[in-house]
């Protein structure tokens, strides 16, 4: 029996792009990302505002004449990191290179089985003045302790998430994220994680259990079983 989820979120049932694909609306992201600080930060006339508002309505229909059901996914691993879930997944909002809204967050494999990320946060992010938004700190530790979660064998949802938010994290200079398992059991796995400043000071910590969904594991076994008899 198929346990089917609704069709726009099975991974299988998207779109896929192949290096170039990607590499093209990459690049249209990478500016549209420019635009967003642009836009946070414009101090034109407000008639120039209202000329370009109308300029970029017309860019967002052009856009739109052909549109997907869902945000596709890469046809190969990003950064080779995990084959398959949300290392491809280009929409999502933290990671992936074709969304505007996302820094977006790399990620390094460390021979560990721990993972590293080294970013930059700037104005679009900003919660108190100066400093990064402690929702997009959650945003970013959901994203990457969930991804070493995949990396280490058990890919889930997030049960739980607790931050220590124990100094204000600045914008404008790199911070890096580590991020490790600490335990696995079953379907479960805990995750634990710290962003530093460049001189080394932990501004926030991190702790998150991943479940595999019930119904991922339902959907898998099926698939199995369909191959078999095939
Ligand atoms: C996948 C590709 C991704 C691969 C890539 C990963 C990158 C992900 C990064 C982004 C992650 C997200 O944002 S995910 C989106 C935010 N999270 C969600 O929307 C999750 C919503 N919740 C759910 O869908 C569900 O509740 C699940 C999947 C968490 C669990 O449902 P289930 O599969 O039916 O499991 P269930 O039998 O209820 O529970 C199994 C065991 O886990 C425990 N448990 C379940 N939920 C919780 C909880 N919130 N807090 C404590 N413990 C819990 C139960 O007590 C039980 O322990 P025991 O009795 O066995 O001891």
């Amino acid at each position: 029996m198929t346990t089917a989820l609704p069709p726009t979120i099975r991974p299988q049932d998207r779109s896929f792009l192949g290096e170039e694909q990607v590499a093209v609306r990459a690049r249209l992201a990478e500016e549209v990302r420019a635009l967003i600080d642009a836009v946070v930060l414009t101090d034109v006339p407000d008639a120039e505002i209202a000329e370009i508002t109308g300029q970029v309505r017309a860019l967002t229909d052009r856009l739109g004449a052909a549109r997907l059901g869902a945000a596709p996914m890469a046809d190969t691993p990003i950064d080779g990191l995990i084959a398959s879930g949300m290392s491809r997944q280009l929409g999502n909002p933290v990671t992936g290179v074709l969304n505007p809204v996302a820094p977006p967050i790399p990620f390094e494999a460390l021979p560990d089985g721990s993972v590293r990320s080294v970013f930059t946060l700037d104005e679009p992010y900003e919660g108190p003045p100066g400093l990064v938004h402690g929702g997009i700190s959650a945003a970013i530790f959901d994203q990457v302790l969930g991804m070493t979660a995949g990396m280490s064998g058990v890919p889930g949802f997030t049960a739980t998430l607790e931050l220590r938010y124990r100094r204000p994290t600045p914008l404008r200079v790199p911070l890096t994220l580590k991020a490790r398992i600490t335990r696995r059991e079953g379907r479960k796995c805990w995750a634990d994680g710290e962003i530093t400043t460049p001189d080394g000071r932990v501004t926030v910590e991190a702790t998150a259990m991943f479940v595999t969904p019930r119904h991922l594991l339902a959907e898998e076994a099926d698939e199995a079983q369909e191959q078999r008899t095939s």
